[in-house]
């Protein structure tokens, strides 16, 4: 068998174009406007650039505004937290992304609970991990990329009702939200981590394999059942500095249905949720409800 590879990055532009349509149809209504998305880099990570510009192309093609904040590496915690309330107070910014990590001197979550709840777009305050723990969908965001996760599951026709998923990995970003997302959709979920010691008796069970512990290519092929599918939420560099994900592509793809590629598959789709939630955002700062 060889494992059909799920295009992440074709199914992101779907949702962008999407987007888009709502986006001029919010500028069109009277009072409306484009949606706004604020974004605020702290230093020069070298990936959080290749991120940031991603996205920024990724605005464009959404027809999206985007403003780029950025700010020395040295910059302390008050003065971030100052533009944070000016982003907070400005009515034309319906989203605000503080790219993680931050320096030392800045505590990160002090950052992210200074947000506006109604446009973290993220999803990493506490009101919307708290929202998606209830199932409560009319508030909060969810975190763009285990929700890019759940699409892509979509895109290849598994409903996780009544199947064993696995996920490899506890972040409050990633692995935390995707076992409560694939929860409140019916899977039997277990949350593994670089403390399970039988970590491949577990992955073995998974149906849905999704692989977010941050080692490269950790996920081997004898660790998967015959006919998962497997998403790999890695983004590591290997020795040679290539990216590479989570998942070892080669044994895998011979024993998985269905294997998302890094790059093009993940990286891509967080974005497009990025963008999802950004038109969330100002569908209801506009009073337009939810229809995405
Ligand atoms: N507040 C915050 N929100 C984030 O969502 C966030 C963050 N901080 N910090 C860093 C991580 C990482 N992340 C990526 C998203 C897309 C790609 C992406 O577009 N990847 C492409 C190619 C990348 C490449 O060529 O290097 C792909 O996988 O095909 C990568 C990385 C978002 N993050
Ligand atoms: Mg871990």
């Amino acid at each position: 068998m060889t494992a059909q590879i799920i295009d992440g990055k074709a199914l992101a532009r779907e949702i962008e174009a999407r987007a888009r349509k709502r986006s001029e149809e919010l500028a069109q209504l009277p009072g409306g406007r484009r949606p706004g998305l604020a974004v605020v880099l702290v230093g020069e990570d070298p990936a959080s650039c290749v991120y940031v510009r991603n996205k920024t192309r990724a605005c464009e093609r959404a027809g999206v505004s985007s403003r780029e904040y950025r700010l020395p590496a040295d910059t302390n915690q008050e003065a971030l937290l100052k533009l944070i309330g000016e982003l907070n107070a400005d009515p034309t910014v319906d989203g605000i992304l503080v790219q993680l990590p931050l320096p030392g001197q800045i505590r990160a979550s002090a950052v992210i609970e200074a947000i506006d709840p109604g446009k973290d777009v993220d999803g990493f305050h506490m009101l919307s991990a708290g929202a998606l723990l209830v199932g409560r969908r009319d508030e909060g965001f969810r975190p763009c990329t285990p929700a890019g996760v759940m699409k892509m599951l979509e895109s290849v026709g598994v409903n996780p009702e009544g199947l064993e998923a696995v996920v490899v990995g506890r972040s409050n970003i990633v692995g935390k939200p995707q076992a409560l997302m694939l929860l409140e959709d019916h899977a039997t979920v277990t949350v593994a981590h670089s403390r399970t010691p039988n970590l491949a008796e577990i992955t073995r069970r998974a149906d849905i394999l999704v692989a977010a512990a941050g080692r490269a290519r950790m996920i081997t092929g004898d660790m998967v059942k015959p006919g998962a599918v497997v998403i790999d939420v890695g983004m590591n560099r290997d020795e040679e500095g290539k990216l590479c994900g989570d998942v070892d592509e080669k044994s895998v793809s011979e024993v998985a249905r269905a294997l998302s590629p890094v790059p093009g598959g993940v990286g891509p789709m967080t974005i497009a949720m990025l963008i999802s939630n950004t038109v969330l955002a100002a569908e209801r700062h506009l009073g337009q409800g939810d229809t995405l």
